[in-house]
């Protein structure tokens, strides 16, 4: 079974998609890293982020592996770990304009459709452009100060300069983050992670016992 779990930036969508699969015994998949990755590789090569076949042609050079650990995903160049700088705030200031491109958007989806069932998929278009058979679909809110309020606590940066970039970010992911007609809508806002998480498990379909996961 896939399951997916979309939503606004930093409405909890990796903590909450970690626990599910975890609790499901099967891995998650963080869709976000790829676009992250593209855009810091981008960067460091001083490509015009806006010119999307120049950016294709660097991606498709060196290519990239998402690795689907259950404790965080990982994204490996080689034997490069990218992760640790994909969470940069320069990151996070250009990665809307990189995955607003038809064709990365496609370079994405290609490596995502090829990873094996089950899962659990976190992004924006998981359970409408990805995997839009997947049987079960959740879409993650929460106010921009919230989302800020949590961000603010790993990131270097104050509240309200956060939630500036959060809401920036909203706007400009606007195209492909709507809600899939058949998710649940949650809003993580008055919510603990585990209260999240157990509002996810109680609504997924009754699992076959005889399947293997
Ligand atoms: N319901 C919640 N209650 C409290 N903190 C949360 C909740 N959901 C997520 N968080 C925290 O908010 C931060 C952002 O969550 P994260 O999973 O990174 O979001 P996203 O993947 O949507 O960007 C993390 O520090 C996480 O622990
Ligand atoms: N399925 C996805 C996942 C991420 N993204 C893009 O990648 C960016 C980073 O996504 P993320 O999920 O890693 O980060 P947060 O927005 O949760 O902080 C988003 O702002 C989107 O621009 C996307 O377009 N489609």
């Amino acid at each position: 079974m896939i399951v997916t779990i979309d939503g606004v930036a930093a409405s909890g969508k990796s903590s909450v998609a970690s626990g599910v699969a975890r609790a499901l015994g099967v891995p998650y998949v963080s869709s976000g890293l790829l676009y992250r990755a593209a855009t810091l590789l981008g960067q460091e090569a001083g490509l015009d982020l806006t010119d999307a076949a120049e950016l294709l042609l660097h991606l498709r050079s060196r290519p990239l592996r998402l690795e689907p650990l259950a404790g965080g995903n990982r994204v490996w160049q080689g034997d490069r770990d990218l992760t640790p700088d994909l969470h940069a705030s320069g990151v996070d200031s250009g990665v809307s304009v990189v995955a607003a491109h038809p064709d990365v958007r496609a370079w994405v989806d290609g490596q995502l459709r090829a990873l094996t069932a089950p899962f659990v998929a976190e992004g924006r278009d998981m359970g409408t452009n990805v995997f839009p058979e997947a049987p079960a679909k959740f879409y993650l809110t929460a106010s921009p100060r919230v989302r800020a309020e949590r961000r603010a606590r790993e990131r270097p940066e104050d509240v309200e300069a956060i939630e500036a970039a959060l809401s920036r970010r909203d706007a400009l992911d606007m195209a492909q983050s709507a809600p899939a007609p058949d998710a649940q809508i949650i809003d993580t806002g008055p919510l603990t992670l585990d209260g999240v998480i157990g509002v996810i498990l109680a609504a997924l379909p009754a699992r076959d016992p005889s399947a293997s996961k």
